[in-house]
């Protein structure tokens, strides 16, 4: 399975760990940056990732930047992106199983390096349940389609 990874400038080194990790975990990983610690703006990788995992590029995304809110923002704007920010696992693993969340967000200044290996194996671990949360993640997905400006 292959992982897309982006993030800003608050979190390079915390991607990096986190890509070694999904390394171990026998994942492929696809670094869409930034790989430099001068300011930048999260959307910018939060939609190129997110643009990567609508496009199958990739099969999921992992977008960190300080909080996970601003990158989450940016990818959920892409037509049939589910960003989830997590910053505990239980979270990690109820948004796979029950929204099918196909990114993962966290934020670098919120969460340590061991919490976010954490999160990212129960998400990575869990699978959609479909059945009654199909149905609910429908209904999501027909507010995108509903939207007459896209
Ligand atoms: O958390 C973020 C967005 O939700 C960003 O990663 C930044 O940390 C946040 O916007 C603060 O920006 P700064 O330029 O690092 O102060």
């Amino acid at each position: 399975m292959k992982i897309g990874i982006g993030n800003d400038h608050s979190a390079v080194g915390m991607k990096n760990e986190i890509m070694e990790y999904l390394k171990e975990l026998g994942y492929e990983v696809v670094n869409y940056g930034t790989d430099s610690n001068e300011s930048c703006n999260y959307a910018a990788y939060g939609e190129r990732v997110a643009r990567a995992v609508a496009a199958k590029e990739v099969d999921l995304g992992v977008l960190i930047c300080g909080t996970g809110v601003g990158i989450s923002l940016a990818a959920n704007k892409v037509k049939g992106i589910r960003a989830a920010v997590c910053s505990e696992s239980c979270t990690a693993r109820l948004v796979r199983q029950h929204n099918n969340a196909n990114i993962l967000a966290f934020g670098a200044r919120i969460i340590g390096i061991e919490t976010a290996k954490e999160i990212v194996k129960a998400w990575l671990d869990a699978e959609f349940e479909g059945g009654r949360h199909q149905e609910r993640v429908d209904m999501i997905m027909a507010i995108e389609e509903s939207r007459t400006d896209s």
